[in-house]
């Protein structure tokens, strides 16, 4: 049962940007500053549409939102239950399927996923983890009640309720991603670095982080903020046998204490106490049992036993392999009504702020959390 927000409620932007990072990745600092009275005093003029959603506009409690450490929970994988040859989710002659890229991507027009039945979800779940990301055009996903949308991604796992993002009033469940149409950060931001890219895979300093994850499209800029997504098992496939071996058997450390303390220090909150967790470098997918990469710059700070320069430098060599392999990566465009989905354990991905015209960019995330990470052995 959700909550109820009461108490300080402010609005701002929110990203899952964490801080820069003690190791040698290339994240950003979070980009911050949304002031809802600034959109309020815009909104009747003719210089910005109004909210499209504003049911879904993010909200912080301060003063009360507060929750204990998440517990460790039995995940049920349903993608494991799915048809591979997905007639519920596909039904003959019903969906257009235009592939992205051979191995990452696909663009699907045809299929209302609010109306799949279960059997269609764990198709969905399977798919999913076989094409990495899947851009569902045509949806109402956006247009349910709230709750609605909450209880149709709960089938996927147990929801994560985010350490400090803004969520829809009485919904924490629902991680926020907006940047008001008066915002300047992006501008700010670039001033002081080059490009706003982070590489990251979602809130992978939990214990069970998310696999089967859904972003859905509430209001954006005519061309540009894009998401950008990274095959995290072609990227482990290619390196060569004897470097595969070498990352078995390690394990990296991640943290989500950077996130909670940029927040706070921009005057947002922190749902729970910061934590960190080993997870290990290369795990194994439960449904297709493919082995990925699984370590990402914005939260791996560095490999259990190896000393500080070992480790920085064999994570920076895997962070740039990952952000320079653009032939294993697939860059996905938002329209109205479109709900991406992605298998958080198989992808890296990365928000692109690249419009500066001031339009607003308000899109919804539901997170349902998956199994612990695990590792099966190297196989020549
Ligand atoms: O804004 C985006 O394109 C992606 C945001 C993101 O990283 C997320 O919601 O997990
Ligand atoms: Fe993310």
């Amino acid at each position: 049962m959700a909550p109820s927000i009461t108490g300080t409620v402010s609005v701002r932007d929110t990203t899952t940007q964490a801080p820069r990072p003690t190791n040698g990745g290339s994240n950003k600092e979070h980009l911050i500053g949304y002031s809802i009275d600034k959109e309020k005093e815009l909104k009747g003029t003719d210089k910005v549409a109004p909210v499209s959603y504003p049911h879904y506009l993010p909200v912080w409690d301060n003063e009360t939102e507060r929750y204990p450490p998440l517990t460790i929970f039995e995940h049920y994988e349903h993608g494991k239950d799915a048809d591979p040859s997905y007639p519920d989710l596909f039904p003959k002659d019903k969906a257009q399927i235009d592939e992205i890229t051979p191995f990452i991507g696909s663009e699907v027009h045809g299929v209302q996923l609010s109306k799949l039945s279960n059997a269609g979800k764990d198709q969905l779940a399977r798919y999913v983890a076989e094409r990495r990301v899947v851009a569902f055009r045509d949806q109402d996903f956006a247009d349910l009640p709230i709750q609605e949308a909450v209880d149709y991604a709960g089938y996927f796992g147990r929801h994560h309720i985010h350490q400090t993002s803004g969520a829809p009033k009485g919904f924490p469940e629902v991680h926020i991603v907006f940047r008001g149409a008066d915002d300047r950060t992006g501008a700010n931001f670039l001033a002081q670095r080059t490009n706003t890219i982070t590489w990251h895979s979602d809130v992978t300093f939990e214990k069970q982080p998310p696999g089967t994850t859904f972003l859905y499209w509430l209001d954006g800029p005519t061309s540009g903020g894009d998401t950008l997504f990274a095959d995290m098992a072609q990227a482990y496939r290619r390196l060569s046998p004897g470097f595969q071996k070498r990352l078995h058997g390690l394990r990296a450390v991640h943290s989500g204490a950077e996130q909670i303390n940029a927040s706070l220090n921009g005057g947002g909150i922190a749902r729970r106490d910061p934590i960190t967790t080993e997870h290990p470098i290369v795990r194994t997918h439960p449904v297709t049992g493919e082995k990925a990469l699984y370590v990402n710059p914005q939260f791996t700070r560095y490999i259990v036993g190896y000393k500080k320069e070992e480790s920085d430098y064999l994570l920076k060599f895997l962070f740039d392999h990952i952000a320079l392999s653009q032939d294993l990566q697939a860059r996905v465009r938002w329209r109205p009504g479109t709900v991406v989905v992605w298998d958080n354990r198989l992808v890296a991905h990365s928000a692109v702020f690249d419009w500066e015209d001031g339009q607003r960019r308000h899109i919804a995330r539901l997170t349902p959390q998956a199994e612990q990470p695990y590792e099966t052995p190297f196989e020549e």
